[in-house]
């Protein structure tokens, strides 16, 4: 998978030099490139923003930097990339929409910041991608760096090889509907509270009954709403939890 993420604070995307990303980057299993937005500008104060027309406070991004650098990104691959930008009114980033987008050859960050975007960049660049605007949630942030952060996370882990043990994104929250089970390491007693005896046992199918009905009662507590949507996707037994 490739990703390209152009902003005008590259340094904000330098965690995914870290940790599994990093790693799989240098393993070659993510080919990944930031790009400065001020490199696409060529006037002495490198200008990337401007007044809004019709008044208002704040700035609003300019769009010939915008096209220029997604022009740059489009020119280094012949597939249609996948454009995501991050914006609170975009569609909601869940478990779905990252394993859509992991199924992705390329995808492209375009990060705003001020008020915005020109909106005139959204329709240029339908021409040489597919348009997703993505939000986290309803809330506001100054811009989409930490927004592509999570969109990077949750989608580069699910890219075979990026997380050594694949078992691992089995029986994770939100995989099959149901949040994830409690889980436990040494010492057996700590501070007056101990391990479930169940999970010392070694009868691995009383642990996997008990670690399923742990998600079903949490998702009730926790996420009810998820409910419909687990059973749906199948996690028997729900007749328990609800
Ligand atoms: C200029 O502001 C942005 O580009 C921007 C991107 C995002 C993402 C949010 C959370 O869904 S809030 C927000 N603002």
């Amino acid at each position: 998978m490739r990703i390209d993420v152009v902003s005008i604070f590259p340094d904000y995307l330098a965690p995914l030099d870290l940790s599994l990303i990093g790693k799989a980057r240098r393993d070659g299993l993510i080919e990944l490139q930031v790009h400065d937005l001020r490199a696409f500008t060529h006037d002495r104060h490198r200008t990337v923003d401007d007044t809004p027309y019709g008044g208002g406070a704040g700035m609003v991004m300019k769009p010939e930097p915008w096209a220029e650098a997604l022009d740059h990104v489009a020119a280094q691959t012949d597939s249609r990339p996948t454009l995501i930008i991050p914006g609170p009114g975009g569609q909601r980033l869940d478990q779905a929409l990252a394993r859509e987008l992991a199924r992705r050859d390329h995808l492209v960050f375009a990060c705003g910041r001020y008020e915005g975007i020109d909106e005139r960049v959204y329709d240029y660049a339908a021409r040489d991608f597919d348009v997703r605007i993505v939000s986290l949630g309803d809330y506001v942030l100054n811009g989409g760096e930490v927004a592509a952060l999570a969109v990077i996370e949750a989608v580069a882990r699910l890219v075979p090889g990026v997380i050594g043990n694949a078992d691992s994104l089995v029986e994770e929250s939100h995989e099959d509907g149901l949040l994830e089970y409690p889980v436990y390491t040494k010492p057996e007693h700590w501070q007056g509270r101990s391990v479930p005896e169940v999970l010392l046992s070694g009868d691995h199918g009383r642990i996997a009954a008990w670690r399923h009905e742990q998600r079903l009662q949490r998702t009730a507590a926790r996420r009810p709403d998820l409910l419909p949507r687990a059973a749906a996707a199948g996690a028997e037994q729900l007749a328990i939890a609800v």
